[in-house]
């Protein structure tokens, strides 16, 4: 059976993950009321602005049921801002920010620095056959994993080379960089999987 994604709309790039997962014939609504909370199988965080994000997530109510439907198993995947999102821990964070966690994982937002505030480059990503182009805009990294998180990418090159980009655990799965621009549609297929798996 065709599953239901949401994508997480509050704010970020919610057009382009909807495209992305229209075009894997997922069923796609948009989330912005805590009801539609309750007709998702799986949801997707876009990137954006995690601090904005998460004002919005408790302007709108949707923090506490977001937050129960994960407890109970509910597959997510975030890009970037949407990453943030779903980490347990954000190293320096600024004391109103909050996350809806889940991932076992400290995160650090806008961790390459200004003078690469946005890059692109080629990873090696767990389980592809050949690279993944990665699109990263003021992007985090992962400083630091528990023991259940798979690590399923680092950055190769330069100052952040050995960074973690890319994480799963369980059905929870998060990227430092922004799939959704482009036509590289595995990352999206792989969040697809998951999800009809997990039913
Ligand atoms: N492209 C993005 O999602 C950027 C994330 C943003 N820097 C944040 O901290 O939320």
């Amino acid at each position: 059976m065709t599953v239901t994604i949401g994508v997480l709309a509050v704010q970020g790039d919610v057009r382009e993950h909807v495209a992305a997962l229209t075009d894997l014939g997922a069923h796609v609504i948009t989330v912005r009321r805590p009801h539609e909370v309750e007709a998702i199988d799986a949801l997707v965080i876009p990137g954006g602005e995690s601090t904005v994000m998460d004002k919005l997530v408790r302007a709108f109510d949707l923090q506490e049921p977001l937050r129960k439907r994960l407890a109970d198993g509910m597959p997510a995947y975030g890009s970037c801002a949407g990453m943030i999102m779903l980490a347990d821990r954000i190293a320096d964070a600024r004391a109103d920010q909050e996350t809806l966690g889940g991932i076992d994982m400290t995160v650090r937002r806008n961790a390459f620095g200004r003078q690469v505030d946005s890059f692109e480059t080629e990873l090696d990503y767990a389980g592809f056959d050949g690279s993944v182009h990665a699109v990263f805009i003021r992007a985090p990294w992962v400083e630091e994993v528990g023991e259940g998180v798979e690590v399923l990418a680092r950055v190769r090159h330069g100052a952040a080379a050995g960074r973690i980009v890319a994480v799963r655990q369980g059905n929870l799965m998060a990227t430092s960089f922004h799939p959704e621009v482009g036509e590289d549609r595995r990352i999206h297929a792989e969040f697809v999987r998951i999800v009809e798996q997990s039913r």
